[in-house]
């Protein structure tokens, strides 16, 4: 395969030939007689240009001549190159037919006489062109442009420099990409894979690698049918792939480009192959989407690679050259599995799909379990890995779950479940919910089945009892915006590591940390996660739960202290048991009652007396609203959504803090926790700042933060932002359905999030949206004329051919003149007729349904931690709370730090003191976190659907 770059100037005449019985003959004129160059070629098409010096260029294809006669292939080809054809004098190759460079419109008639076919395609938007068939059966198109490659330059921008293969990025390929590339010049042969169980995201995770390795100057393959593929090697395995082939991809489960569990590539003779077929296909670096097993061959693959290479070139199988040029494999990992089985990583592409299709299916389950009383035993996947169980359990507030880390002796956990599950009962609960991992064991490495813990619940407990295998339906659906985000920076990550990676660097693993993406060395990975299957084949199950990520042994923790809550004697000294209380403060965000209810149960496992203040601080200051909690009153809570003790947007120096310091002190909480967004945030401020005056506050505070709209200080994450980007990104599927079955149509889809563009930037990456305009930024026309030519431009290289419906997101505060109508109206005016817009406000939908899993399992972890907080810092505060001295003791760093903001920044989970956010990192007149975490989002969003910046 020839990539020499080829042209340097700005202009070029290209010839894209399709197979058919005439297709070499064809190359072989445009070659021999015409003196093009081959720039391409594989076993489907040849890509030849020449670099004829004039200010214009052409771009000719061949039609396979079968099907040529064809008025639809024509008029096909027509379309996929419509944009894509300039003029030059074709005198010799199109007979009598004589006309000027540029003089299209005189040539129309000369062509028509010379009895070619020929369609013309003016129209307000493209510049005058023209198409015709040469007397080969060679489709060539003409055009006034003077580089066709770049029509959506704004006017006085410098034209495209085409210095790399034009078969490159594909037809209809973003202006701004083409640019890329030719700026990038040719870096790599980027393949990507999917292997082991498909999982959803994975997709998403191919179309970013493929996308990325373009923009960056890379072309671009797909391995299909996982290491099945790589075996088999050839055409129908190795596919180079073009920007538009994965276009809504994003909305799709599943892998588009196939999975498989390979047997032969556990052999090295399979991988042999596999290293020879990637050699004769010219790859030089891999990407691999696949779980643990996948990775661990993976790693196996790339150790093996210089002995692999060595082997092919002694048996003569590659040449000498080839041998030196293959000489590593540059590889790296990108975890895709549902059951979140590998170490280094907090999160797998396709983890938190499964478990929001579990725990959909445990909600509804409750309701037939609440209504006879029954008992369901409910097993999820999970092979040796009981993350998803675990967190299920803590998602539905189930009553016992069965994990392969952490088994234990028949009897124990005949004895262990029944107390729980029969305390439960006692205690008024109507159902009951057992999760079984499919790898459960107990202590001996027998398998525990459903039927095993069936039979027990109804020997023991005499509990009408149903067993529901969830299976492959697990594994089905869209990804969750999570994954398709998680999947997304993956991939991108992927493509900049094989590129900056040699033959020195380890390969790496692209893996997250709380919320950031992190590459860490593939082999450790891998030995880390071998060492927890060993520990568990050697019944060394501490040693196996220790080798578990650190967040796994916290919830593992969290469950069983909120799962057997108020049940025996609390693991705290009476003298150390506390009075606490929980508030909600603004909006209603997913999470905020599984927040409360958690925070409840863990004072009940404690020992100390939990109170809930309903209706915020104007219910306390104005109703005494303090209630202390149940354990049967809050039963469910955990997956409900809105506030069930309800929440509002009043600040305590608006109502009366006065008040509020009297019921806190009436009360004698010695502690307190708020759950709420921007408001919540200014209301630990204010409590904080009156310590001075009420020794009411003088105790520990700290604020779980709870908003959709993402923009409290000291976290990069807020409870219900997950399930508001569910609902968002469902509503976008949903719009862009719509808008694809219209074909022209875009959609301007108006999004909240107050001044904070957080969420309108993270669904326009999990959505694939066109643009999204958020309040940080603004709108200036000339981004909106920027925006509004790259629709133009792809309506009319999809020509209503593709299916992809097109969105706009809008953050509603982004501009106060710019309206959503008022874009839409734009939009409408300048498409001249070639797509419509229109609006689309989700409005209150947004703060979602019921909370996503994420919502639920990270609200049960913000509230143990902040529980801890609480115990954490009282004695301190007791301690000073009667000698206050406010200069002194305001002064005191430890003091300041017990009135603090809980959040996940960058990959740490971190208390920050509220006075130094409320002074030096919050933008109070905007109600938003100063320093933005999301540009680089933004800028991958932008990315991955070739949309440009106004400068
Ligand atoms: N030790 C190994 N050596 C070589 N290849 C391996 C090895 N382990 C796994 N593979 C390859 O990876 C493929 C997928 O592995 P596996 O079936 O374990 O799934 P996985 O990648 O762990 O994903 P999941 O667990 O999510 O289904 C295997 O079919 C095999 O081709
Ligand atoms: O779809 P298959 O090949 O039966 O594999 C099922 C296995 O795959 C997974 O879904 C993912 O590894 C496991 O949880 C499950 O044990
Ligand atoms: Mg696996």
């Amino acid at each position: 395969m020839t990539q020499e770059p080829l042209f340097n100037g700005t202009s070029c005449v290209a010839l894209y030939a399709a197979t058919g019985p005439l297709f070499k003959d064809t190359v072989n004129f445009y070659r021999d007689i015409l003196g093009f160059s081959v720039v391409s070629e594989d076993s489907q098409s040849t890509c030849l240009a020449v670099n004829h010096g004039l200010e214009s260029s052409a771009v000719v294809v061949t039609l396979d001549t079968a099907k040529a006669e064809s008025p639809s292939q024509i008029s096909d080809n027509i379309d996929n190159f419509a944009r894509h054809a300039v003029s030059r004098d074709w005198r010799t190759l199109l007979g009598n037919v004589s006309f000027k460079t540029n003089d299209i419109r005189g040539l129309t008639d000369s062509l028509s006489a010379a009895g070619c076919l020929v369609q013309l395609k003016p129209d307000d938007l493209d510049p005058f062109e023209l198409y015709t068939v040469d007397p080969l059966g060679t489709l060539v198109g003409f055009s006034a442009l003077q580089n066709p490659f770049g029509v959506a330059k704004p006017p006085g921008q410098k034209p495209v420099e085409v210095s790399t293969p034009l078969g490159t990025p594909g037809a209809a390929t973003p202006a701004r990409v083409v640019d890329s590339v030719s700026r990038a010049g040719i870096q790599r042969n980027i393949a990507v894979m999917t292997s082991g169980g498909d999982a959803p995201g994975m997709n998403a995770n191919v179309r970013a690698v493929i996308r990325t390795a373009i923009f960056r100057g890379s072309r671009a393959f797909a391995i299909y049918e996982g290491y099945t593929g790589l075996v088999r090697g050839g055409p129908e395995y190795i596919r180079e792939m073009h920007w538009h082939d994965v276009r809504g991809w994003l909305a799709e489960g599943g892998t588009n480009i196939g999975t498989a569990r390979c047997k032969e590539f556990r052999e090295r003779a399979g991988r042999l192959q596999a290293c020879f077929n990637l050699i004769s296909a010219g790859i030089d670096a891999l990407v691999v989407c696949g779980g643990d097993g996948s990775l661990t061959g993976a790693d196996l693959f790339r150790a093996e690679w210089p002995s692999l290479v060595e082997e092919l070139a002694s048996s003569g199988k590659i040449s000498a050259d080839q041998a030196t040029q293959y000489a590593t494999l540059n590889i790296c990992g990108t975890v895709g599995s549902i059951d979140n089985d590998m170490a280094s990583t907090d999160a797998t592409i396709g983890a938190y799909s499964s478990l929001a299709r579990i725990c959909q299916a445990i909600d509804y389950i409750d309701a037939t379990a609440n209504s006879h009383q029954r008992a369901f035993v409910v097993e999820v996947m999970g092979r040796h890995c009981g993350w998803l169980a675990l967190m299920a359990g803590i998602a539905t507030n189930a009553d016992y779950i069965f994990i392969p880390e952490k088994p234990a002796s028949k009897k124990d956990w005949e004895d262990h479940m029944c107390g729980i599950v029969g305390k439960h009962r006692k205690r008024g609960k109507r159902k009951t919910i057992v999760i079984v991992a499919e790898g459960a064991i107990s202590n001996d490495l027998k398998p525990i089945t459903c039927k095993d813990v069936l039979k027990v619940l109804v020997d023991r407990l005499g509990l009408d009892t149903r067993i529901t295998t969830l299976g492959h339906v697990q594994r089905g659906g869209t990804a969750v915006a999570y994954d398709r985000i998680l999947a997304t920076r993956q991939g991108v990550a992927a493509v900049d590591a094989v590129l900056a990676g040699n033959a020195d660097t380890p390969s790496p693993m692209i893996a997250v940390a709380e919320n950031k993406i992190v590459s860490r060395p593939l082999v450790d990975a891998v030995r880390l996660t071998k060492q927890v299957a060993e520990a568990i084949e050697n019944r060394d199950f501490a040693k196996a739960i220790s080798l578990r990520d650190a967040e796994f042994n916290e919830h593992l923790h969290n469950f069983m202290a909120i799962n057997s809550a108020d049940h025996g004697e609390p693991t705290l000294p009476v003298e150390k048991r506390k009075r606490i209380a929980i508030v909600n403060v603004g909006a209603p965000a997913g999470g905020m009652n599984s927040a409360v209810h958690a925070m409840a149960c863990y004072c009940m496992s404690r020992g100390h007396t939990p109170y809930a203040i309903h209706n915020g601080f104007s219910g306390l200051a104005r109703h005494e609203s303090v209630r202390s909690i149940s354990w049967l009153d809050i039963e469910g809570w955990n997956s409900l959504g809105g506030s069930e003790i309800g929440t509002n947007r009043c600040v305590p120096e608006d109502t009366d803090i006065g008040m509020v310091a009297y019921y806190l002190e009436k009360y004698r909480f010695d502690g307190l926790i708020l759950v709420g967004g921007f408001e919540a945030f200014v209301s630990l401020s204010q409590l904080e700042h009156a310590r001075a005056a009420y020794p009411a506050f003088r105790i520990p505070m700290v604020l779980i933060p709870a908003t959709i709209s993402n923009n409290v200080p000291g976290t990069e994450y807020s409870l219900g932002s997950d399930t508001c980007l569910n609902s968002l990104v469902d509503y976008c599927d949903v719009i862009k359905q719509s808008a694809a079955a219209t074909r022209n149509r875009v959609f301007v889809v108006e999004v909240q999030g107050g001044n904070s563009g957080y969420i309108a930037s993270f669904a326009q990456l999990a959505s694939g949206a066109t643009a999204s305009y958020v309040p940080e930024e603004g709108i200036s026309l000339t981004q909106l004329e920027h925006d509004i030519a790259s629709l133009r431009e792809s309506f009319a290289n999809d020509n209503g051919k593709t299916k992809s419906g097109r969105l706009i997101l809008k953050s509603a505060n982004s501009s106060k003149v710019l309206t959503t109508q008022v874009i839409a109206d734009i939009i409408n005016q300048e498409s001249r007729k070639r797509f419509d817009a229109k609006t689309a406000v989700p409005g209150h939908v947004q703060q979602g349904g019921l909370p996503s899993p994420i919502d639920r399992t990270r609200a049960a972890r913000f509230a143990v931690r902040a529980v801890q907080f609480i115990e954490d810092n009282t004695e301190l505060m007791s301690g000073i709370r009667d000698t206050w001295e406010p200069v002194e003791t305001l002064s005191r760093p430890e003091v300041t730090a017990t009135a603090a903001v809980l959040g996940v920044e960058r990959s740490h989970l971190r208390f920050t003191p509220v006075r130094r956010l409320y002074d030096f990192e919050s933008n109070q007149g905007k109600r938003v976190r100063k320093k933005i975490f999301w540009d680089e989002v933004r800028e991958i969003g932008d990315m991955l659907v070739g949309r440009s910046k106004a400068a």
